[in-house]
C-alpha cells in the first residue's frame, strides 16, 4: 500500500527547476500516512525531471516519480493534469492520493476524486487516526477546524499550507522515473489557460506569494498614512495587505485586501497593524506561520489570537521597528 503525492516545480532565480516548497511540505506529510512507500507524480512540467528535482525526490524517500512528456500538458488544464495524476495512480497502486492545498492542487485532486467517485478532503492539517482514516482540515480559511472521515479504497486529500515543515526523509531512496502516457480528449483540454501574465515585481498584487505581509487596518487613520507600513514591507521584502474597511474607504485598492472577500494568505510572518481581527479578516490570514499584532487595544481579537502582540500606536511602533532594522 503506497501514498501518491502530486508535486509541482518552481524556478528560483536562474537555477534549474526544483520541487516547490508546497511539494516538499506535502512529501513530508505523506510519510505520516500509513503506506509502505511514497511515490510522486509531477504535473506542470513536461518531459524528464531536472537533476535538482530528482535529488529532492531521493531526499524525500520517493520510490517512483511519474512524469509525462505530452506537450499538450504544458499549459494548465485541471482535468488534463488530473489524467496524468490518474495515470500515476494506476502505476503506483496507491491507496492515498495527496497534494498541496493550492488552488490548482485542490482543483486537480477534485477531478481525480470525481473520476473514482470518491470524496476528497481539502486543506488537511493533520491525520487524527489512520484506521479508518480520519483527518482534521481547515475550513473558512482556517477559522474553523473540522474532522472528516475518508474511508474507501482511495483516500484523496490536499494538505494546507504550513501544516508541516518540509523535512527530508531519514531514509533516502534511489528514485525511479517512469513515464506515463495519457489519452487526452478535447473535454480534458476545454478549460485550459490561454494566457498568463506575470505581475511586475513590487506590485502589491503579489500579496498571496509574499513571505512577509504587513497588514494595515482602519487604525492607520487615513490614505496618506501608509508610509511606514510600505517602508517596512519593502525593508522585509514583503507586501502590504489591508482590511476591508481600508478598501471600502478607498484608501487602498481591493487587490490588497486580505480576508473572506479578499485574498487568503499564508506568509511566514503576518504583521497586523491597526486591524481588529474580525472573523472575516481572520479567515484570510489564519494560516500565516507567525502573526504579530500591533494594536492600541489589548482586547482586540487580533491581539488575543496572535502569537505575539505589541500594545501601542502603530505610528510609533512601525518607525521604531524600522529604525531598529536599520
Ligand atoms: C460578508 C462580509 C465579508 C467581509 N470580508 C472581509 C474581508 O475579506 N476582509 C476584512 O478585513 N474584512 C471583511 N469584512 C469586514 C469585517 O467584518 C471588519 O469590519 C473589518 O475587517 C474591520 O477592519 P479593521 O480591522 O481595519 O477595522 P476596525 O474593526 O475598525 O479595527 C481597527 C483596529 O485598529 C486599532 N487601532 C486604532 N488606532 C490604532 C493605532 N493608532 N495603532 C494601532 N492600532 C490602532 C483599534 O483598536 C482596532 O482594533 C467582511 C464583512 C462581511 C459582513
Amino acid at each position: 500500500m503506497s501514498v501518491l503525492v502530486l508535486v509541482e516545480t518552481e524556478v528560483a532565480g536562474q537555477g534549474e527547476p526544483g520541487l516547490s516548497v508546497v511539494a516538499e511540505e506535502t512529501l513530508t506529510f505523506a510519510r505520516g500516512l500509513p503506506g509502505d512507500a511514497v511515490d510522486a507524480v509531477l504535473v506542470g512540467h513536461v518531459g524528464l525531471p531536472s537533476e535538482r528535482v530528482l535529488a529532492q525526490c531521493r531526499e524525500h524517500g520517493v520510490r517512483t516519480l511519474f512524469v509525462s512528456t505530452d506537450a499538450q500538458l504544458e499549459r494548465y488544464a485541471a482535468r488534463a493534469w488530473a489524467r496524468v495524476v490518474d495515470a500515476g495512480l494506476q502505476g503506483s497502486g496507491a491507496a492515498y492520493l495527496i497534494g498541496g492545498g493550492t488552488p490548482r492542487g485542490n482543483e486537480v485532486l477534485a477531478h481525480v476524486a470525481s473520476f473514482h467517485d470518491v470524496p476528497m478532503a481539502a486543506n488537511v492539517v493533520q491525520i487524527v487516526q489512520s484506521d479508518p482514516l480520519e483527518v482534521e482540515r481547515q475550513v473558512v480559511g482556517g477559522a474553523v477546524l473540522e474532522r472528516i472521515g475518508l474511508g474507501g479504497e482511495l483516500a484523496v486529500a490536499s494538505v494546507a499550507g504550513h501544516a508541516v515543515a518540509p523535512v527530508p526523509s531519514a531514509e533516502p531512496t534511489q528514485t525511479q522515473v517512469e513515464q506515463v502516457a495519457v489519452q487526452l480528449t478535447p473535454a480534458d483540454l476545454a478549460a485550459q489557460v490561454r494566457r498568463s501574465e506575470v505581475r511586475e515585481a513590487g506590485d502589491t498584487s503579489a500579496l498571496t506569494g509574499a513571505s512577509v505581509v504587513v497588514g494595515v487596518g482602519r487604525g492607520v487613520g487615513g490614505a496618506d498614512r501608509f508610509t511606514a507600513a510600505e517602508a517596512l514591507a519593502e525593508r522585509l521584502g514583503g507586501a502590504v495587505g489591508v482590511s476591508r474597511v481600508v478598501t471600502s474607504l478607498g484608501w487602498r485598492p481591493h487587490h490588497e485586501q486580505v480576508g473572506q472577500t479578499g485574498s487568503r494568505i499564508s506568509p511566514d510572518l503576518y504583521l497586523a497593524c491597526g486591524i481588529s481581527g474580525a472573523i472575516q479578516h481572520w479567515a484570510g490570514c489564519a494560516s500565516s506561520r507567525t502573526i504579530i499584532a500591533i494594536n492600541t487595544d489589548d482586547e482586540a481579537p487580533m491581539v488575543t489570537k496572535a502569537q505575539y502582540a505589541v500594545i501601542g500606536d502603530m505610528h510609533e511602533v512601525l518607525p521604531a521597528l524600522l529604525e531598529e532594522l536599520g
